[in-house]
């Protein structure tokens, strides 16, 4: 029988376009912000959150200057961070950039299951993400949520989609409390608002103004928002960024239960730890595409079937202590004075990587055999680092 999908995008692609003058518009929050979009009324965006929680979009890579210059060629290609650049000069003469933030993505979630999206900053995910949820239009590409059209099919999704956004959908002046009943009561079978306010630890703050809310419980409170209306699907977007401890820890339960339930969860995290913890499906994004997908298990057994690391002095000749182990291993520094060596970990690896710093006078510290991580097949990838 064929899998039943909650979410299957193909082929999608995301242009913005910056002409020197002005930015690429945002979101229309207003038409359809995080409230409306759980079945509640229109929302005001705010154009960044409070206590250091990045905006939505936050200032692209390009700069002005990345557009030739007229007379010139009329385009120029360049990858700077993760994104690919295009330069153009528009008929009249005035510069532009386009900027591919989605490449050609394809990515499927099953029903009732959690998928957790990584990818370094600026590969897209919020790009996507947001398609999915219906607040942009792609430029080519198909999205369908719940067997539906984000945008078209939008009134029939909102009450069947939760969203937790990274900025935005918030009125400022709203108190915590009244703001997560007034979604409640668009909804036909909420949860008591009350539990989740104590289950999410804002209960003390009820009375408290949305912007006058710490950063974690504002994020907090977005998350309360989006599943209080028992959505069939939630789309988190960077659910735990900033939280402390225990919020992580009563997301992390939430989003359990949430899954429990047979609801799906599709979330956008840095956090390896979270990936691999709470999902079934981690897709790894990169430049605006899908780089890898899979259980954490299917692509943490990719690969070499083990490794060593350890600490030794800054600058080994790695090449040379690869010449001494058996062909087919690996190896690199990385960060300055660690050492992973990749391969068919045995003794005689063992004793070959051992045998060649005693040769050298290098002291290999902290030795240890360790089975590959997500954050190896991250790093590997990407070629970038997570955060954790
Ligand atoms: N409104 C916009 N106008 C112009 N460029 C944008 C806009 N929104 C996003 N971008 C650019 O598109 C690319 C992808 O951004 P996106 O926010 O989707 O990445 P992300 O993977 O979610 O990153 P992060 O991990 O930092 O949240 C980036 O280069 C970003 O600067």
């Amino acid at each position: 029988m064929a899998e039943v999908l909650a979410v299957e995008v193909t082929d999608l692609v995301k242009i913005y376009r910056r002409s020197a003058g002005g930015n690429t518009a945002r979101p229309r929050y207003l038409r359809a912000g995080t409230p409306e979009a759980s079945g509640g009324p229109a929302t005001i965006p705010r154009s960044s959150r409070a206590h250091g929680r990045r905006q939505a979009h936050p200032p692209t890579e390009t700069k002005q200057g990345d557009a030739p210059p007229p007379g010139r060629a009329d385009r120029g290609t360049q990858t700077r961070g993760t994104q690919t650049i295009e330069g153009q000069v528009l008929p009249g003469g005035e510069r532009a950039a386009q900027i591919r933030a989605v490449d050609g993505l394809s990515l499927s979630v099953s029903v009732g299951s959690v998928t957790a999206v990584l990818g370094p900053n600026g590969a897209g995910k919020t790009t996507t993400i947001e398609i999915c949820e219906g607040f942009r239009a792609a430029d080519s590409g198909e999205v369908r949520v719940l067997g539906l059209d984000p945008i078209r099919d939008g009134a029939a999704l909102r009450p069947r989609v939760g969203v937790m956004l990274q900025a935005g959908g918030m009125y400022p002046g709203a108190r915590a409390g009244e703001m997560l009943r007034l979604i409640a009561a668009h909804h036909a079978n909420p949860l008591d608002a009350g539990v989740l306010m104590e289950r999410l630890g804002l209960a003390e703050v009820a009375g408290v103004p949305f912007r006058r809310l710490s950063g974690g419980q504002q994020q907090r409170l977005s998350l309360a928002m989006a599943v209080v209306g028992r959505p069939e699907l939630v789309f988190l977007d960077e659910p735990t960024a900033g939280l402390d401890v225990q919020g992580r820890r009563d997301t992390w339960e939430l989003i359990e239960e949430l899954r429990l339930s047979g609801v799906t969860v599709v979330l956008t995290t840095h956090a390896m730890d979270e990936a691999e913890r709470l999902s079934d499906q981690v897709v790894i994004v990169n430049r605006g595409r899908v780089v890898a997908a899979g259980s954490p298990a299917e692509l943490t057994r990719g690969g070499a079937e083990g490794q060593l690391r350890f600490r030794a002095p800054v600058g080994l000749d790695v090449e040379r202590l690869l010449l001494a182990l058996p062909d087919g291993t690996t190896g690199r520094e990385g960060p300055s004075g660690h050492y992973l060596v990749q391969g068919t970990v045995d003794p005689q690896l063992l004793a070959a990587v051992t045998a060649w710093c005693a040769s050298n006078g290098v002291l290999a510290e902290d030795l240890r055999v360790e089975q590959r991580t997500l954050e190896d097949v991250f790093v590997e990838l990407t070629g970038s680092e997570l955060a954790s």
